[in-house]
């Protein structure tokens, strides 16, 4: 079990995706985690999403806001400004939106890749304790697909393995910004995700068919939710997380290289092991 490091009551949560699957029973557990604010950024909006919410907030903490993640740089900008307005601050990011179909793979790429980076990047201004903020939380939900690439889904594979190491690039600054960012990494997850996931030569998957057996190969979108708060809870920079039928456990991505500015550093700590290695022998 996970130390709870991050206190989620009387926080200012921003959800991208809020209305999907996985990011619908994840508001809901940060509704009965008492946060403060929960700003859902939807594309589409989703009555008997926001009826069930309200139903369970009676602190009124749910706002809502259209969004569209490929609306650019500026307009992503304009958004968390008004965000911070009714706030006055932002504690934590969950970008929880995206999309699986790689027929038209400039979409796939827009939403996942640079929607998410575009959040990300505007979110990270507005906390950097570097340039006026308060420090913040990042969680970019990523997938499987980082960890082990979909050979029928390439792009999407790349859009989240390029959103795994953005996310650990970003969180080495954390001393300077005060932010703290991790990746969590969901396994196959019933929800309509895979309604239409069609290969980027364009045929259709029917992936939802072809799992429609294998029930235990899934998990829920209620179990996944649950571990997407303690991995936030446990509040670890820089880390990936995996939730895959129903686990949450950490996954160590190595560094095959080392910045020749460190190379100096590893070699003298190389050598004061060595040595205290034949003091011992
Ligand atoms: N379901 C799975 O098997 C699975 C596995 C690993 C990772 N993931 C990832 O988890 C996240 C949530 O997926 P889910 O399973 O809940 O899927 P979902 O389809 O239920 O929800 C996806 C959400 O993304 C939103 N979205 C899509 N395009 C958008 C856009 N242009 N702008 C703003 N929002 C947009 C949708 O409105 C929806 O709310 C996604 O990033 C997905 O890639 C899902
Ligand atoms: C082929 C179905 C892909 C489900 C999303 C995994 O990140």
């Amino acid at each position: 079990m996970e130390e709870v490091k991050l206190d989620l009551s009387g926080k200012n949560i921003v959800i991208i995706g809020g209305f999907g699957g996985i990011g619908f029973e994840t508001c809901k557990l940060l509704i009965q985690k008492g946060v403060a604010n929960l700003m859902i950024l939807h594309k589409t909006w989703n009555e008997s999403a926001s009826k069930e919410l309200r139903s369970i907030d009676a602190a009124g903490v749910c706002q809502y806001m259209e969004f569209d993640l490929t609306c650019g740089l500026e307009k992503t900008r304009q958004v968390f400004a008004q965000i911070m307005e009714k706030f006055g601050s932002i504690d934590v990011l969950i970008n929880g939106a995206g999309i699986c179909d790689e027929q038209d793979f400039s979409i796939i790429i827009a939403v996942n890749f640079t929607g998410t980076i575009n959040t990300t990047l505007v979110a990270y201004d507005l906390m950097d304790k570097s340039r006026g903020g308060k420090g913040g939380v990042v969680v970019n939900i990523s997938s499987v697909a980082a960890l082990t690439p979909f050979p029928v889904l390439p792009v999407y594979s790349a859009t989240k393995g390029g959103i795994l190491n953005f996310t650990r690039a970003l969180a080495h600054l954390e001393p300077k910004t005060g932010i703290t960012l991790y990746s969590i990494c969901p396994g196959i997850t019933d929800t309509k995700h895979w309604e239409q996931v069609r290969h980027f030569q364009g045929r259709e998957l029917c992936f939802k068919e072809k799992m429609r057996g294998r029930p235990f190969s899934t998990q829920t979108p209620m179990a996944c939710a649950a571990n997407v708060v303690k991995a936030i809870e446990a509040h670890k920079n820089g880390v990936t997380w995996m939730c895959d039928l129903g686990q949450l456990k950490l996954v160590e991505i190595k560094n095959f290289w080392t910045p020749p500015h460190h190379r100096q550093e590893h070699e003298q700590q190389d050598e004061q092991q060595q040595n205290q290695e034949n003091e011992q022998s």
